[in-house]
């Protein structure tokens, strides 16, 4: 990984501070497989990408914290190996020398209910709940939402929570498999088991959290495990209500960037808004050898992802406010 671009040392300019992240480690010790589509998925490979993530991040010393972008152990992984390997995983981040943001995705849940996985991510909450923000300088603040606040996976089976999203799902996707996206079409097809939905309760506090950084003159970098946009990802990655979150943060003009995993390939564009939305290439992926990892600078104008291997570099700058 390099440091500040040959542009930005040539003019004197530094990042406010910079940031690691990965996303999708997926790992299991099991042999490698495929997704439903045929994509090859490294298992065993995936943490070693990780080990090699926070060796290079480490090295940096630059980085003033990392974040997870969820799903650290895949769904396929032996059932009474759950609790030790998320802990594995855990404990791998852990190795990196400054604090560790963690988001829950949907392999997470396949492995653990909320109470055993949150403690062990760190994710301090007495009733489950998987949101928070946190603001590393005055400048910046950044929003981890919970994409599977409301979803049929991770809560217990008759949890409120549990109820809403098999009611949302029966009334949205007719296939028996509710993981199947068969008959649906574009935007629609999102409506499948594995993704969720941002509930009221948090959609209220995001509301606060954006009021609240409009007020403190801060830029905000949005995080979900789940896509929010559907330029930047396949239809059938995107978040249930990506819509209403996104209307809500259209309302404002603090965010500048949203970051998400879940659609391993990867993807970028820009909204309407002006905000850019880049989802990050899975690190399950990544054929042994090969890297999928990086880390951000923030500057006061733009955020610059810089990429290892098969995670891309993107520059994102900020345009003019949008919506005023
Ligand atoms: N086009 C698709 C994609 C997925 N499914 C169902 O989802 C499950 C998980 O998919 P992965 O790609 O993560 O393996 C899969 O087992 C299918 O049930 C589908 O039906 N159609
Ligand atoms: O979370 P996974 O591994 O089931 O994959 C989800 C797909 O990438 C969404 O398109």
């Amino acid at each position: 990984m390099g440091s500040v671009s040959g542009l930005d040392a040539a003019q004197g300019r530094q990042p406010l501070f910079s940031f690691g992240l990965i996303s999708d480690v997926q790992y299991a010790d099991i042999p490698d497989g495929r997704s439903f589509l045929g994509v090859p998925r490294y298992y065993r490979h995936s943490i070693i990408v990780l080990q090699r993530a926070v060796k290079e991040w480490n090295a940096h010393q630059k980085l003033k914290f990392v974040i997870n972008f969820g799903d650290i152990v895949d769904g396929y992984c032996p059932k009474d190996q759950s609790f030790s390997m998320v802990k594995k995983v855990a404990d791998e981040f852990d190795n990196f020398k400054g604090p560790v943001y963690h988001m829950i995705g949907n392999h997470c849940l396949y492995n653990l209910p909320r109470s055993k996985l949150l403690p062990l991510l760190k994710i301090h909450s007495l009733d489950g709940r998987a949101y928070y923000d946190f603001s590393p300088v005055p400048e910046y603040r950044f929003v981890l939402l919970d994409g599977y606040d409301i979803s049929a996976i991770g809560w217990p089976q008759d949890h409120a929570r549990t109820l809403v999203a098999l009611k949302i799902l029966e009334e949205k996707n007719p296939n028996k498999d509710k993981n199947s996206p068969i008959g649906l079409m574009g935007p629609e097809s999102r409506f499948l088991m594995f993704n969720g939905a941002v509930g009221r309760e948090q959609m209220k506090w995001l509301d606060g959290v954006l009021q609240e950084a409009t007020k403190l003159n801060q830029k905000v970098v949005v995080c979900c495990h789940l896509p929010l946009d559907p330029g930047a990802s396949s239809m059938q990655a995107l978040l249930w209500n990506y819509d209403e979150v996104m209307d809500l943060i259209h309302r404002y003009n603090c965010v500048k960037v949203c970051l998400a995993g879940h659609d391993h390939k990867g993807g970028y564009s820009v909204d309407s808004h002006g905000i850019h939305h880049r989802v990050l290439e899975a690190a399950l992926e990544c054929p042994p050898g090969t890297d999928a990892f990086g880390y951000i600078d923030v500057y006061e104008d733009r955020v610059s992802l810089i990429g290892t291997d098969r995670m891309q570099c993107t520059d994102m700058y900020f345009g003019p406010q949008s919506n005023v």
